[in-house]
């Protein structure tokens, strides 16, 4: 039987720089990613492909507000923004990934399941916003922008500038794992919990309902990854290795580590919250709830990360 392995792609680097975000220019990030899952793919993986949508969330957010500034246009609530965001980035890396394998003669399908993701609704996260949204600011800007919108929150964000914060529950229960699970035994490539997940609640007569907030699509791909029993997790980023000292003249790459040496590290204070910090969370709680293996690298680095030449190796 072949191995499982979900790949968690960063919202962030789908987008190379801020002079490259365009839907067109993050199709063309996809297409290069598309090549290295499907290399992957050919190692003989199955792969479950899941995606951030950061920056895409707050664009379609922001648009949305600056277009209801205009008579008889609505504006559109985060957690719709989120579900569009599934649609669009999922509909890309479907294509892309499909394309491929076209190319390649694989005899394989990629689809994406639009999947909610259901969080409680008594989460502290709800008031105390700590996902970080949308554009980044200079501090001259987000001191402008907090004067002009009020329910705003802008923080600094891993000293990458300042950026929007929304609030990011803890997911607990992914609605649709079960086609999931059963879409990826038959074979098919899926695209799933993108951004994290649509966030639902149960009210009280046990209905589902949307929520706005973005779930960590760290944390999302964590629990999807224990729930199918996936024997690897790949967190592919902006950065090729996680480093010590990151940003610092003594930075320093990490290779290999056990769950302990990573712990140690995280409580030393080497991984900033809102960027390395949850990736780091979610591969801990990938280990211990069963996981082998975790890996965090960038897209380019994928296939060697795999063949254990390159990327930071988390190990039970
Ligand atoms: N200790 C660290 N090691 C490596 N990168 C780090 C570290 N701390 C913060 N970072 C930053 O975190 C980024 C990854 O977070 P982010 O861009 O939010 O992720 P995503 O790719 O999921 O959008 C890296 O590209 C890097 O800039
Ligand atoms: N939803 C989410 O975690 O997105 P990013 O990976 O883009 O931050």
């Amino acid at each position: 039987m072949s191995k499982l392995a979900v790949i968690a792609i960063g919202g962030n680097s789908l987008i190379k720089d801020k002079d490259h975000q365009t839907v067109e220019e993050q199709y063309n990030a996809i297409c290069g990613t598309a090549k290295h899952i499907a290399d992957i793919i050919e190692k003989g993986y199955e792969v479950v492909v899941t995606h951030g949508n950061g920056p895409q969330v707050g664009f379609i957010l922001r648009r949305s507000e600056i277009a209801s500034e205009t008579e008889g246009i609505h504006s559109v609530p985060l957690v719709s923004c989120g579900a569009d965001t599934q649609g669009a980035i999922g509909y890309q890396i479907q294509q892309a990934l499909n394309n491929e394998f076209a190319k390649r003669d694989i005899h394989k399908k990629a689809v994406t399941v639009v999947t909610q993701v259901e969080v409680d609704k008594e989460d502290k996260a709800f008031s105390n916003p700590s996902k970080p949204i949308g554009s980044f600011y200079t501090k001259e800007q987000a001191d402008e922008l907090k004067q002009e919108h009020l329910d705003w929150n802008l923080v600094e964000d891993a000293g990458r500038g300042f950026r929007r914060v929304v609030p990011s529950p803890i997911p607990k229960e992914i609605i649709e794992k079960d086609v999931i699970d059963k879409l990826t035994d038959s074979g098919y490539t899926v695209v799933a919990v993108g951004g994290g997940g649509i966030p639902v609640i149960k009210d009280d007569n046990n209905q589902l309902r949307g929520i706005d907030a973005v779930i960590d699509k760290d944390y999302a791909s964590s629990l999807l990854a224990s729930q199918l029993k996936a024997d690897l997790l790949i967190i592919s980023t902006g950065v090729k290795k996680v480093c010590i000292n990151f940003g610092k003249p003594d930075e320093e790459a990490l290779d290999k580590l056990s769950v302990e040496e990573i712990k140690n590290l995280r409580e030393e204070g080497h991984f900033a919250p809102g960027s390395m910090l949850p990736k780091i969370n979610a591969t801990l709680n990938f280990l211990e709830n069963g996981g082998k293996k975790a890996i965090i690298t960038s897209p380019e680095n994928l296939k060697e990360a795999v063949a254990g030449k390159d990327g930071t190796h988390i190990y039970r």
